[in-house]
C-alpha cells in the first residue's frame, strides 16, 4: 500500500505521516521545500516525540520524499499507483495541490481502485474544496469520467503540533493527544485500512466541535496572550484575565455545539476541560505566534470565530466572549506574518463596515452585523 502525503511539516510528519506509516502504508511526502525534502530524501528515519501523560517515542521510516515543485515526473509516477493522497498544506494551499490531484486521476487507470483523497486541514469540508478545485480545472466532460477514480472523504485532525526548533531537524516534538475523525460513507463497505484513524458516518459534529472548541479555544488564548504580552501558550493561558476571556469564549461556542449536534452539556464541559488542559501542557514549546497565524484566514466567514458567532446570533444567543476574541484578533501585529502586515493595514485604512464584509463576510441585515461592526470599531478607532 502507498499513501502520497502533500506537506512534510508539523503535523505531517508528526501526526498523518505517522498514522499512515503505522498502518503500513509506504509514505512518500511531497513538498515545495527544497531543504526539507533533501533532509528527508537523505535520511531513513525520523522520531515522533510525544511529550506529556503517557508519551512516548515513535519511528517513522520506510518512507520517499519529493519535491513536487520541481519533480513533476517523479511526483507523477508515485501517484500513478498510489491508494492513498492526503494533504496538510494549510487551506488556502489546496488549490495549487489540486493541478497534482488532476494529473494523478489522469494518469489511474480507469479499473484501478480509486485513489483515497483526504485533506487533513483545519477547515469544514477541506476535501471537498480540493475536490472542487481539481474539478475545476479539468471541465465537466472530463471531471464526470474522472471523478470515478478517486473516493473524496472530509476529515478532522486534531493533534497539537508546535513549530519545531531549528536543531530539531527532522524529529517532531507533539502531544501525546491525537484524533484523526474520516467520514466514512463516501468509501462505502471499504475504507482505506488506518487503524490510528476514526471513521465516522457523519463528520460535521466532529469538525465543528472541534473547530470551534479548540481552534476557537487555542486562536482567542493567542490574541488575547499577544496583546497580554506572552509568548507562549500555556504562559498565557496560566494568566488569570487571558484564561477568564478563552473560558467566556468557549462557554458562547459550547451553547452552540450543545444546542446544534446534541451533544450533552456535561459531554461539551468535559471535552472543554480536556483541551483547556492541552493547552496547559508547558512541555509543548507552543506560541502566540503559531497558533496566530493567518489572522484573516481565522476571521472568515465559515472560520473559528465568525462561524459560530454569526450562527449564535441567528438563534439569539450571546457572542460577547466572541467579539471580545474577533477584537483582540485585529490587534495581532506579528511582522512576520504577511495576513497580520495585511490586516494591521487594513485597520489602519478600512473602516469597520469594509472589515465586518470583505474579512468576516457578514453583510448588513445579518443578526451580527451591528455587533461586529461595533467590535470592529473599538479597534480600528483605537
Ligand atoms: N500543527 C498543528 O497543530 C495542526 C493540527 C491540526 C491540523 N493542522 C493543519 O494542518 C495543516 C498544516 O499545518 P502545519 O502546522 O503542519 O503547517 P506547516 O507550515 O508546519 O506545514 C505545512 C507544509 O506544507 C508545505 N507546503 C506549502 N505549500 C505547498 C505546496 N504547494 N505543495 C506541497 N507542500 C506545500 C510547507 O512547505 C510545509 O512544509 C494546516 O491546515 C493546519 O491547520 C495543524
Ligand atoms: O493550524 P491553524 O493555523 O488553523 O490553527 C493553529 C492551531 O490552533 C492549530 O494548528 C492546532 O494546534 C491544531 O488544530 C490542534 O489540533
Amino acid at each position: 500500500m502507498k499513501a502520497v502525503h502533500f506537506g512534510a511539516g508539523n503535523i505531517g510528519r508528526g501526526f498523518i505521516g505517522l498514522l499512515l506509516h503505522d498502518a503500513g502504508y509506504e509514505v512518500v511526502f511531497a513538498d515545495v521545500n527544497a531543504e526539507l525534502i533533501d533532509a528527508l530524501a537523505a535520511s531513513d528515519h525520523y522520531t515522533v516525540h510525544e511529550v506529556g501523560d503517557g508519551a512516548r517515542d515513535r519511528r517513522v521510516d520506510r518512507y520517499r520524499a519529493v519535491n513536487s515543485q520541481t519533480d513533476a515526473a517523479a511526483l507523477a509516477a508515485e501517484l500513478a499507483d498510489a491508494d492513498v493522497l492526503t494533504t496538510a498544506v494549510g487551506p488556502n494551499i489546496l488549490r495549487f495541490i489540486a493541478p497534482h490531484v488532476l494529473q494523478a486521476l489522469r494518469d489511474r487507470a480507469p479499473d484501478a481502485a480509486p485513489l483515497a483523497v483526504m485533506a487533513c486541514e483545519n477547515a469544514i469540508d477541506a476535501t471537498s474544496l480540493l475536490r472542487d478545485e481539481t474539478a475545476k480545472l479539468a471541465g465537466p466532460d472530463e471531471w464526470l469520467e474522472l471523478e470515478r477514480r478517486a473516493v473524496f472523504a472530509n476529515t478532522a485532525v486534531d493533534r497539537i503540533v508546535p513549530g519545531q526548533p531549528g536543531e530539531s531537524g527532522l524529529d517532531v516534538t507533539v502531544e501525546t493527544f491525537s484524533e484523526w475523525a474520516i467520514e466514512r460513507p463516501p468509501f462505502g463497505d471499504a475504507p482505506p485500512p488506518i487503524p490510528g484513524a476514526h471513521f465516522v458516518d457523519r463528520l460535521g459534529p466532529y469538525i465543528e466541535r472541534k473547530l470551534f472548541t479548540v481552534n476557537t479555544g487555542h486562536a482567542s488564548t493567542a490574541y488575547f496572550g499577544f496583546l497580554a504580552g506572552h509568548e507562549r501558550i500555556a504562559e498565557a493561558l496560566a494568566d488569570p484575565s487571558v484564561a477568564a476571556r478563552v473560558e467566556r469564549v468557549l462557554e458562547e461556542t459550547s451553547a452552540l455545539i450543545v444546542a446544534k449536534h446534541g451533544f450533552t452539556a456535561e459531554e461539551q464541559a468535559q471535552y472543554r476541560a480536556t483541551i483547556l488542559g492541552r493547552f496547559r501542557n508547558a512541555a509543548l514549546p507552543d506560541t502566540v505566534e503559531r497558533v496566530g497565524r493567518q489572522p484573516l484566514r481565522k476571521l472568515g466567514r465559515r472560520e473559528r470565530f465568525i462561524g459560530p458567532a454569526a450562527e449564535l446570533a441567528e438563534r439569539g444567543l450571546p457572542v460577547d466572549g466572541l467579539l471580545d476574541a474577533v477584537e483582540a484578533a485585529l490587534g495581532f501585529d506579528v511582522p512576520a506574518d504577511p495576513e497580520s502586515v495585511e490586516l494591521q493595514q487594513r485597520v489602519r485604512t478600512d473602516d469597520a463596515e469594509t472589515i465586518a464584509r470583505e474579512v468576516c463576510g457578514i453583510e448588513p441585515g445579518h443578526p451580527l452585523h451591528d455587533r461586529l461592526v461595533a467590535a470592529v470599531t473599538r479597534r480600528t478607532a483605537s
